[in-house]
């Protein structure tokens, strides 16, 4: 089976409120990667309709501060697919409504959902049909960035010996 990534299209709009902010009077960096990972997580269910869980979160890019009273904007859609995992694709931008024009990207990042079925095994997920050109690119370079992501598993296996160990032993 297979579903169009417009099907797990997802956006999340927030107002950013004084809670959200530090003393730079910009949006924390952690509130913003849970906003990611809240909106990937919807996504990667509308794509599998089962539970899911978080596998591993890509690099975040912050390329703009949000401010204080902007609004905040996450877009993700599944970009490729392997057996039981999907890659998810956030895109963050801000806007500031009083200047209606001037919304810009904040952040991106890509993450790796694991589907999964009632007992908690990993599920197969349906395969992805692209919906243009530029969704199609990011389907076909899913693959690289799953390969990159296979490689630094196998690294990430020694420094997990490594930090089972206190660390002042
Ligand atoms: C929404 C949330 O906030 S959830 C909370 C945070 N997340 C968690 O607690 C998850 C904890 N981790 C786990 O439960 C497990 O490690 C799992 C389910 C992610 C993977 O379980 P494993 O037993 O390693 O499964 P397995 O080796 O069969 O891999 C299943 C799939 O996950 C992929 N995978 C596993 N680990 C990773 C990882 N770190 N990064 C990317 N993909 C991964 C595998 O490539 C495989 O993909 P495929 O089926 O498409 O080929």
């Amino acid at each position: 089976m297979e579903k169009k990534m417009s099907e797990s299209y997802t956006v999340k709009t927030s107002n950013v409120m004084p809670p959200d902010t530090n003393n730079h009077h910009t949006l924390y960096g952690g509130r913003l990667m849970a906003y990611i990972d809240d909106v990937a997580a919807i996504a990667a269910r509308r794509h599998s309709r089962s539970k899911v869980v978080t596998a591993s979160i890509d690099s975040v890019d912050f390329l703009e501060p949000i401010h204080l009273g902007d609004v905040v904007i996450l877009e993700a859609l599944v970009t490729h697919t392997g057996k039981s995992s999907m890659e998810i694709l956030v895109k963050v931008s801000k806007e500031t409504l009083e200047n209606g024009t001037d919304k810009k990207l904040a952040a991106f990042s890509f993450l790796t959902f694991v589907a999964l079925d009632d007992d908690l095994n990993p599920l197969e997920v349906p395969g992805l049909i692209p919906d243009n050109e530029r969704l199609k690119w990011l389907d076909e370079t899913g693959e690289e960035r799953s390969e990159h992501r296979r490689h630094r598993r196998e690294r990430s296996k020694a420094l997990r010996e490594f930090f089972a160990t206190d660390l002042f032993d």
